[in-house]
């Protein structure tokens, strides 16, 4: 098991000094880049006293394995794992949960935007089975814009398991896929929800899709037959968002 990791850019560090300061053990900022982004990141880190050093270029770009790192980079413990027990205690203080499950996206681009939608939408907690997934890796923390760190994300061994618990619970699934006959549009997404979302390749696993209490699809209008992962998640959750404004 990894003791450490490296999590880069200004939103994912300063969402992580936010949530969970234990976590940043180290930090590097760029040497003569004090600009306004960067202020309240430092400012942040010596509040919680966390050391800072400056550093050139070169040595960010090594330490955060790219130069996407907007000049700040962190090494931080690695995040506790959540899984079944802490999904339950969600549970068991969410008067009217909103998930996400996300059935084994592999590409930390898409979690990063999932999760980014996630948390723009206010859902409480992102599903996801431990196995084929994508986990909470330093791309996915800084495409996710602080959202990885907000967001919680439970990583269950059997997905089909989870989902009939949470079910027990109360909770609606809508499965999404393109070839469903309903539509996104016409479901009701008030209630206690889960809306699952399915792969980039192959869609939802048959036994996800079966598990699922109804299955919508989004309309398509061009020639092109599905969406990517991440900007469907966006177009289901924000409809469930107006839904339950209403
Ligand atoms: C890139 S798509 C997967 C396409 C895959 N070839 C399939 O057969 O489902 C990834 C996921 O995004 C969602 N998605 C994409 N386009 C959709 C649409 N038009 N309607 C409903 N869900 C869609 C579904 O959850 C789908 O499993």
């Amino acid at each position: 098991m990894k003791k450490q990791e490296m999590i880069f850019g200004i939103h994912a560090i300063k969402a992580l000094l936010d949530n969970s300061p234990e976590r940043v053990i180290e930090m590097w900022v760029l040497q003569g880049r004090d600009d306004e982004r960067l202020l309240p990141v430092i400012k942040a880190a010596a509040n919680m006293g966390v050391a800072v050093q400056r550093a050139s270029r070169k040595v960010l770009d090594d330490k955060a394995n790219s130069s996407q790192h907007q000049g700040v980079v962190a090494r931080v413990k690695p995040a506790k794992q959540l899984g079944e027990h802490d999904l339950d205690a969600l549970l068991a203080k969410t008067d009217t949960p909103f998930l996400l499950i996300l059935d084994g996206v592999t590409d930390p681009h898409n979690l990063g935007a999932c999760l980014r939608n996630a948390d723009a939408a206010g859902v409480h907690g992102i599903i996801v089975p431990k196995d084929n997934s994508v986990g909470l890796t330093a791309t996915v923390s800084k495409v996710a814009c602080g959202a990885a760190e907000a967001v919680p994300l439970f990583q269950v061994t059997n997905l089909a398991r989870t989902m009939r618990q949470i079910q027990d619970k109360g909770v609606w699934i809508v499965g999404t896929a393109g070839e469903a006959d309903g539509n996104v549009y016409q479901a009701d997404l008030k209630g206690p929800l889960a809306i699952a979302m399915g792969a980039e390749d192959k869609g939802l696993r048959r036994l996800t899709r079966e598990s699922c209490d109804s299955l919508v699809s989004i309309p398509m209008a061009g020639s092109v037959s599905s969406l990517n992962v991440s900007v469907a998640t966006g177009v289901c959750l924000f409809e469930a968002v107006r839904q339950r404004l209403a």
